[in-house]
C-alpha cells in the first residue's frame, strides 16, 4: 500500500460498520475532524536547494525517551476491536518502528500487558485524571511499575464530545468480554469519569505524586500554555482530539504556532491531529513541533493488518518524512525552519 488512504480503505472494509465509525467519526458537525486534514493542505512546503545535505537524522530524545523518528503513535482507546492482540500487536509495531506508543487510558489490554508483550518498546501512559485522587494514585503506580517513562494528561475532555455517528450507531459500551483493562478494580471495572471539575491544583497534586515528567494533551489556548509552564509541565501536545471532542476549534497544524510562540522554547511542543503524509510531518516540524503523534491512521493499519499493518503505516510515515526531507534539502529534521512553510492559498 503506498499512502494511509488505502490503510484506511482496507479497514474499512473489515471492520463492523460502527467501530468503523467510531474510529473514524468526530464531534458534533466534524468541522474540526476535517479542518485537521484539510489544514494541512492548505500550507505548501518550500523547499531549499544545493545545500549538500549530509546523511539523514530523524531521532528526537522527548523527555528521556528516545523516537527513532519524528512521529509518535497517539493514544487512542479499544485496539481489540481492531484486532484481537490489541494493544499488544500496536506496541510490538512501535517498537519495531523504534518510535513512542502513548499507551491509552482506555486500552483493551492492561499496560502492565502491553509492555510485557513489547519488552523494551518505549512507552508513556496517557491519564483521565480521576475525580478520587487515589484511585488515579492508583493508575499512576501502574503506569510507573509498567516501565511508562512519562504522563501525558488529557485535558481537552472535561466532558465526552457529542459523536453523532456512534448515537446513530447505538455504539455505547465494548463487546462482552472486552474491557478497559486498566479500570479493573477488584472485581469490578470502574468508569472513565470526565470531570469538568479539574484544575490546575490537580496538576500540582500529580507532579507532587510522580516523578514522571507530565505532558499536557490538548491545550488550544495560548494563554493555557502559559499556565502549563508556571505549573511545571515537561510538554504540551498541541490537539483538538482529532476533533472528536469540541467541534468548530481550529486545525491542529493552525494552532501550533501561537502555543510555540507562548512557550518560547521552555519545553517541547508536540502536535497531533490530521498528520496522513510525511508532509505534513515536515510542516509541523517547521512551524516549531518536536514532534507529531498519528491517531487513526495506527488503528487502520491494526485493523487492515495486525501488527505488521500498524507496523507498515509507521514505516510508510517514516520513508515519507525521509524523502520529504531530502527533497527540502534537508538532512537533520533540526534544519527545518518556519520559512520553509508558507500559507498555500
Ligand atoms: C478512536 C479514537 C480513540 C481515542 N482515544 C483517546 C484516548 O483514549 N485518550 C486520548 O487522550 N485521546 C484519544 N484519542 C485522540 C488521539 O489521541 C489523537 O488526539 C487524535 O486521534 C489525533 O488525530 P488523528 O486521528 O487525526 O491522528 C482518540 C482518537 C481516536 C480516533
Ligand atoms: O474516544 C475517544 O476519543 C476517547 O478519548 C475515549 C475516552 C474514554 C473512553 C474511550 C474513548
Amino acid at each position: 500500500m503506498e499512502s494511509l488512504g488505502e490503510f484506511e480503505a482496507a479497514a474499512r472494509s473489515r471492520l463492523d460498520p460502527a467501530y468503523y465509525d467510531y474510529f473514524a467519526g468526530g464531534a458534533g458537525d466534524e468541522v474540526t475532524l476535517r479542518a485537521n486534514e484539510a489544514a494541512f493542505d492548505r500550507l505548501a512546503l518550500l523547499p531549499r536547494v544545493l545545500r549538500g545535505a549530509g546523511k539523514l537524522q530523524l531521532d528526537v530524545t522527548l523527555l528521556g525517551s528516545h523516537a527513532a523518528m519524528p512521529v509518535l503513535v497517539a493514544p487512542t482507546a479499544f485496539h481489540r476491536l481492531a484486532d484481537p492482540e490489541g494493544e499488544r500487536a500496536t506496541a510490538r509495531a512501535a517498537r519495531t518502528a523504534e518510535t513512542i506508543m502513548i499507551v491509552s487510558m482506555a486500552s483493551t489490554v492492561a499496560v502492565e500487558d502491553v509492555a510485557a508483550a513489547a519488552p523494551g518498546a518505549e512507552l508513556w501512559f496517557q491519564l483521565y485524571i480521576q475525580p478520587d485522587p487515589a484511585f488515579t494514585e492508583t493508575l499512576v503506580r501502574r503506569a510507573e511499575a509498567a516501565g511508562c517513562k512519562a504522563l501525558v494528561v488529557t485535558v481537552d475532555s472535561p466532558t465526552l464530545g457529542a459523536r453523532a455517528r456512534d448515537r446513530r450507531n447505538g455504539f455505547h459500551d465494548l463487546p462482552e468480554g472486552m474491557y478497559c483493562e486498566n479500570l479493573r478494580d477488584g472485581a469490578r471495572v470502574r468508569p472513565i469519569v470526565m470531570s469538568p471539575e479539574l484544575s490546575w491544583a490537580h496538576i500540582d497534586q500529580l507532579r507532587d505524586m510522580t516523578a514522571l515528567p507530565i505532558a499536557l494533551k490538548g491545550v488550544a489556548h495560548p494563554a493555557d500554555a502559559r499556565l502549563a509552564l508556571d505549573h511545571g509541565v515537561a510538554a504540551l501536545l498541541v490537539s483538538n482530539h482529532g476533533g472528536r471532542q469540541l467541534d468548530t476549534v481550529p486545525a491542529a497544524i493552525d494552532l501550533l504556532p501561537d502555543i510555540v510562540s507562548a512557550v518560547g522554547g521552555a519545553i517541547p511542543v508536540l502536535l497531533d491531529g490530521g498528520v496522513r503524509r510525511g508532509t505534513d510531518v515536515l510542516k509541523a516540524l517547521a512551524l516549531g513541533a518536536a514532534a507529531v503523534a498519528v491517531g487513526r491512521p495506527v488503528i487502520w493499519g491494526l485493523a487492515a493488518d495486525g501488527e505488521r499493518g500498524a507496523g507498515r503505516v509507521l514505516s510508510l510515515l517514516r520513508s515519507e518524512v525521509e524523502r520529504a526531507l531530502t527533497l527540502c534539502g534537508c538532512a537533520s529534521i533540526d534544519e527545518l525552519e518556519p520559512g520553509m512553510v508558507r500559507r498555500a492559498c
